[in-house]
């Protein structure tokens, strides 16, 4: 069920954001920067006029550039994996390749989901890159307007692993906080930075995932940062009980929902599986980004699991567990899918399961 670490795999970074939320403006700041030397970028720019490929291309020489002509999240996903293929040879010197890291820019009406199912899940694509985290720029300015009209913006904080809070200079502290809270209901667990003019240390977006490139052990208390969606939890009940204006049907981050799901005793491997399979294909599309850490009868080593909508990474098997708590945890960000589903289904088949074995041994 498991495979080993996949730090050898090269990193990629997907840089994402609605239309105008300054992506390019912060690419522009990122690629000059000493982390981003050894960084190849690809450009996703849907339309006739590559600009943004024009605007990071005068920007440095050390970033090299592959431009697809179509929007990636849906025509061209079968580019994307060939792209990403090409890129490994032809940026080959003395067959030593040339770049350590990719960081993807999507349009900005892109949807994350196909985009990241193409790196978990293409033959060619999986067994060389690895997801390293996705990072959503959201203007403060017009965030709050944006979230209630796209869905597509909504799905790109959602599955966010760092929020890039652009336009800092253009909002009053009561809008930021505003904005903010809003976000706390979306996705509460995302780092988040408040940037002018695409002014960030790349650093603050590079190794996000479970598994750096420094080699260091996997932190997982940053990764999955389960006490933020704890907190959360009660918040967003309170919301939704009482405060949602329910006549506006185009509020779409009203219908996301995040929360940390805790199991307190060893989880059955069959039950897990059972469970997930299940869940996944029922309400599969709805789980917008799935991650955790588990404790599995019978092991003494925890497992991590990472999934977007119904894919998973291949579970990977930590050394050891990060502290004391061995309870499994799996935090959840789901668009009209409630915690109590994701509760009663498990519970159902932690307890029916088990019998339905027996009976049949
Ligand atoms: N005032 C202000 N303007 C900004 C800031 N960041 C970006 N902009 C401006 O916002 C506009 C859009 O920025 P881009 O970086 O092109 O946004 P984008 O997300 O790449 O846009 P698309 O490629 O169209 O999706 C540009 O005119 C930028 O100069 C900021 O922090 N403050």
């Amino acid at each position: 069920m498991s495979r080993s670490a996949p730090r050898e795999l090269i990193p990629v970074t997907l840089l994402t954001g609605f239309l105008g939320s300054g992506k390019t403006t912060l690419l522009n700041h990122l690629v000059r920067q000493p982390e981003m030397a050894d960084a190849m970028v690809i450009i996703n720019e849907f339309g006739e006029t590559p600009l943004d490929h024009m605007l990071v291309a005068h920007s440095t020489e050390n970033v090299v550039m592959e431009m697809s002509s179509g929007c990636l999240c849906c025509t061209i996903r079968g580019d994307l994996a060939t792209t990403l293929d090409d890129i490994a040879w032809r940026f080959s010197r003395n067959g030593l390749r040339q770049f350590r890291r990719v960081i993807i820019e999507t349009t900005g009406l892109a949807d994350p989901a196909p985009i990241l199912h193409t790196l978990m899940t293409h033959p060619r694509v999986a067994n060389r890159y690895r997801l390293d985290g996705v990072v959503a720029t959201l203007d403060l300015a017009a965030g709050a307007h944006t979230l209630m009209h796209h869905v597509e913006a909504v799905k790109q904080v959602a599955m966010a692993d760092c929020l890039l809070l652009t336009k800092a200079d253009l909002v009053t502290d009561e809008q930021r906080t505003a904005l903010k809270q809003k976000l706390d209901s979306i996705n509460p667990a995302a780092q988040r930075w408040d940037i002018h003019h695409g002014e960030l240390a790349a650093s603050n977006v590079l190794d996000l995932g479970l598994f750096s490139t420094t080699g260091k052990a996997p932190d997982v208390a940053r990764w999955l940062k389960e006490e933020a969606y704890a907190s959360q939890a009660s918040h967003s009940h309170h919301d939704h009980d009482h405060d949602h204006d329910h006549s506006d049907v185009n509020r779409h981050d009203d219908h996301i929902r995040a929360f940390c799901f805790v199991v307190d005793d060893p989880i059955p491997e069959g039950v897990l599986e059972d469970w997930l399979e299940v869940l996944m294909s029922f309400v599969g599309s709805n789980i917008l980004r799935v991650k955790g850490i588990l404790n599995i009868a019978g092991r003494e080593q925890p497992l991590v699991v990472h999934g977007v909508q119904h894919i998973f990474y291949p579970p990977v098997t930590l050394p050891r567990w990060p502290d004391e708590d061995r309870r499994s945890r799996l935090v959840f960000i789901t668009q009209d899918v409630d915690r109590k589903l994701i509760e009663d289904t498990f519970h159902a088949f932690h307890h029916v399961l088990p019998q339905v074995h027996k009976l049949e041994t």
